[in-house]
């Protein structure tokens, strides 16, 4: 097979994209960071010009822990309190990724850190989804399509999370297309919110869940077997129920002297998806560096392995970095991007119909004049 387009940044702008993992208040331009702190009066911005601002984010994220990662969320947080700021950011973000050539993106955020100044939950997701179609519809008048919808997030440590899956599917025909739990992980095992879990259940409605991030096995057996859910924030330690002899090279394209434990073989066998997120990875601490994350070892075992950004101001990343790392480390190529974008596409939350029509229409034409 010849390739009509070298897989450079250019190339692989220009491939479409589904994002199902990135975290609204962890996506802000570091611009509109400093701006909306003025307008609100936030006096405790850690920096006063943005290339100081992005360079903070990234480097305080660099934590080598989940906990202090999240610490950073407190600026982002402290100036998303208004309908017209969340709106914006809403707006914003499908334009970035619009123009990075995601098609289809699953934002999801909290709407119970953002009431601060007044706003329900309600009018909160209200501003988001807004924000979401202004976008869409400003990227569509700049000549890219994407299609935006949104997950609530409830926080884990918090007790709210009942709540916020009543939010998800009272919002269910408005753009919010499911739920998830985020924040700390150890302490806080998914079974904490088991009631949340089982309202979803009971309304037919699907949720992910944070887990096998900061903590391991365990979380992602709760996940999976106590709470059902529908996919996996991460789930990258689901690579401690694999075994490979000792010295196996991470980069390989086969892994023959595999050994899969019950909880491997149940996520691969059920196709959940792993929603995984390189860059972050790296920075939280759950891998040491992008040579040794299991996404290869994943990749070529037929899990079904999505990429994702989580949060694109802290790693200072784009769907389009996090492709294009993964194939300079692991040799992939167009046909290999293009099997982890169907695998995406094929693990939304929008209904069948339209996921095919995104495979069938954009997705599989898009990569066919790159792979040519
Ligand atoms: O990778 C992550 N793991 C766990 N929690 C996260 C991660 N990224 C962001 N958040 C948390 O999710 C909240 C809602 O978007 C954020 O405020 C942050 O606290
Ligand atoms: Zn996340």
């Amino acid at each position: 097979m010849t390739t009509a387009l070298p897989l450079d940044m250019a190339g692989i702008r220009v491939a479409p994209k589904v994002l199902l993992h990135d975290h609204l208040d962890g996506g802000l331009r570091p611009s509109t960071v400093l701006e909306l702190a003025q307008q609100v009066g936030y006096p405790d911005l850690p920096a006063s010009d943005t290339e100081s601002l992005a360079r903070w984010f990234r480097t305080a994220a660099d934590s080598g822990s989940l906990e202090q990662y999240l610490e950073t969320f407190a600026h982002t947080v402290a100036v998303m309190q208004t309908a017209a700021a969340l709106e914006r950011v809403a707006r914003e973000c499908a334009e970035d990724l619009a123009a990075d050539g995601v098609v289809y993106a699953e934002v999801r955020f909290a709407p119970e850190q953002h009431l601060q100044a007044g706003l329900d939950l309600d009018e909160v997701v209200e501003a988001v989804l807004r924000g979401f179609t202004e976008g869409e519809q400003n990227a569509a008048q700049a000549g890219k399509r994407i299609k935006v919808r949104c997950l609530v997030t409830a926080m884990r440590h918090a007790a709210r999370s009942l709540e916020i899956a009543e939010l998800a599917v009272r919002f269910r025909a408005r753009g919010v297309v499911g739920f998830d739990i985020a924040g700390a992980e150890a302490g806080f095992p998914p079974s904490r919110h088991l009631d949340a879990f089982e309202y979803m259940r009971a309304h037919n409605a699907p949720f992910t869940i944070h887990a096998g991030e900061a903590f391991g096995l365990p979380s992602i057996h709760e996940a999976i077997s106590f709470c059902g859910t529908d996919r996996l924030g991460h789930g990258v330690r689901v690579i401690d129920d694999i075994e490979l002899p000792p010295g196996t090279d991470p980069a390989a394209t086969t892994f023959p002297d595999v050994t899969l434990g019950d909880i491997a073989n149940y996520v691969r066998d059920k196709r959940i998806p792993l929603e995984l997120c390189p860059s972050s990875n790296v920075q939280t601490g759950a891998v040491t560096d992008i040579a040794s994350h299991p996404f290869n070892v994943l990749a070529r075992l037929r899990f079904r392995v999505t990429v994702n950004t989580d949060n694109r101001l802290m790693s200072d990343t784009t769907m389009s970095r996090e492709f294009k790392k993964l194939a300079d480390q692991f040799g992939y190529g167009w046909s290999d991007l293009e099997r982890f974008t169907v695998n995406a596409m094929k693990s939304a939350f929008i209904h069948f119909d339209e996921r095919l029509e995104l495979i069938d229409e954009v997705i599989k034409p898009g990569y066919a004049v790159l792979i040519e």
